[in-house]
């Protein structure tokens, strides 16, 4: 378990985070989205120790961030955002120097070693030297890396960046896998569509503080309904507009060159609702759907209430 509790950090006058409150359960996989600059690198600074709050607690486990170092470093992995590199060190003695640090059993560590870079698909590059690295396999390798020992918790720092698909969907896999096995995975991101598909859980920072979090299905429903529903019909959009505007439900109403966009504050079963009227009412329908969520409705833009109804017809 890893709780934030009312953490504040600043540089000189500039306020990072502010009454900054965050609980991560054992075995979640927990996303951390912000915009940049927001302050997810100094999220993770702090829960790795590498700096301090001005105020507030960081406990991991019954441990406070940065305290007995030997004991947290055991429990924590930890791929920053920026990675030192070795040029001329193979790959595999990086390896065995970083399984050393951790205090792992001789004997063992060869064989974790294999076993790590057989599963990241970088077997082949064993006895190749750091610099000649391409940037995907180096990016399996900060993984590979911080999966040595066997830590409880993995901690990443922004891992999708400039990252290419297939080495995205690897990188995925080897983390679901992670934690399958009971681990817990905290990981901070920009990109919403990145850890969707990844993520059990997602919070989002926003000025120093954390604005929404949950289930990743309870936040993806929450999104959804911001989201404008996009309709198409065949012929004049007089009747369907006339039907539209009536609903109270309906907050504004847009046109999109053949496109209806409309805002409407309500749950599934009052869209599906308001689908059927308009069957009903014997429009003919080209489309009828929701618009995907995205970080800017969270991050932005909350839904006015008011309404405004704009049509050209
Ligand atoms: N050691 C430092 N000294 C002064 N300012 C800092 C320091 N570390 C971070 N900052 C500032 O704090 C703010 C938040 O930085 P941070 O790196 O935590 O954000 P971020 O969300 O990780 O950004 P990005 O997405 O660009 O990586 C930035 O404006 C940054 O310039």
């Amino acid at each position: 378990m890893i709780e934030f509790v009312n953490v504040k950090k600043s540089f000189g006058n500039y306020l990072v985070l502010e009454d900054f409150s965050l609980k991560i359960e054992t075995g979640e996989i927990f996303g951390l989205l912000g915009l940049a600059d927001s302050g997810k690198t100094t999220v993770v600074k702090l829960l790795m120790g590498l700096q301090s709050p001005d105020e507030g607690t960081i406990m991991i486990d019954d441990m406070e961030a940065g305290s007995g170092v030997r004991r947290l470093k055991r429990r924590l992995g930890y791929v920053p955002q920026v990675l030192g590199r070795y040029p001329k060190m193979e790959v595999f003695e990086y390896l065995q120097f970083f399984a050393s640090c951790y205090h792992m059993e001789d004997s063992k560590i060869r064989s974790r070693i294999h076993m790590l870079m057989e599963l990241a698909d970088i077997s082949s590059w064993e006895n190749s030297p750091m610099e000649v690295l391409p940037k995907a396999v180096f990016q399996k390798l900060s993984l590979v890396r911080a999966m040595l020992h066997e830590p409880k918790i993995l901690v990443l720092d922004e891992p999708m960046v400039s990252m290419d698909i297939r080495t995205a969907t690897e990188i995925k896999g080897m983390l679901l896998d992670y934690a399958e096995q009971g681990k817990s995975i905290f990981m901070t991101g920009s990109s919403l569509s990145d850890f969707s598909d990844l993520c059990t859980h997602l919070a989002f920072l926003h000025q120093g503080k954390v604005i929404r979090k949950g289930s990743v299905s309870t936040i993806f429903r929450e999104v959804s309904e911001q989201n404008p529903i996009v309709i198409q019909v065949e012929g004049r959009r007089t009747d369907i507009l006339s039907l539209l505007k009536e609903d109270k439900k309906v907050k504004s109403i847009s046109l999109k060159e053949n496109e209806i966009h409309i805002r409407f504050k309500g749950n599934a079963r009052e869209e599906a609702e308001l689908l059927r009227r308009i069957v009903d009412a014997g429009i003919c329908l080209h489309s009828f759907y929701r618009e995907a969520g995205s970080m800017e409705n969270i991050l932005g833009k909350e839904a006015k209430d008011e309404r405004s109804i704009i049509s050209y017809e």
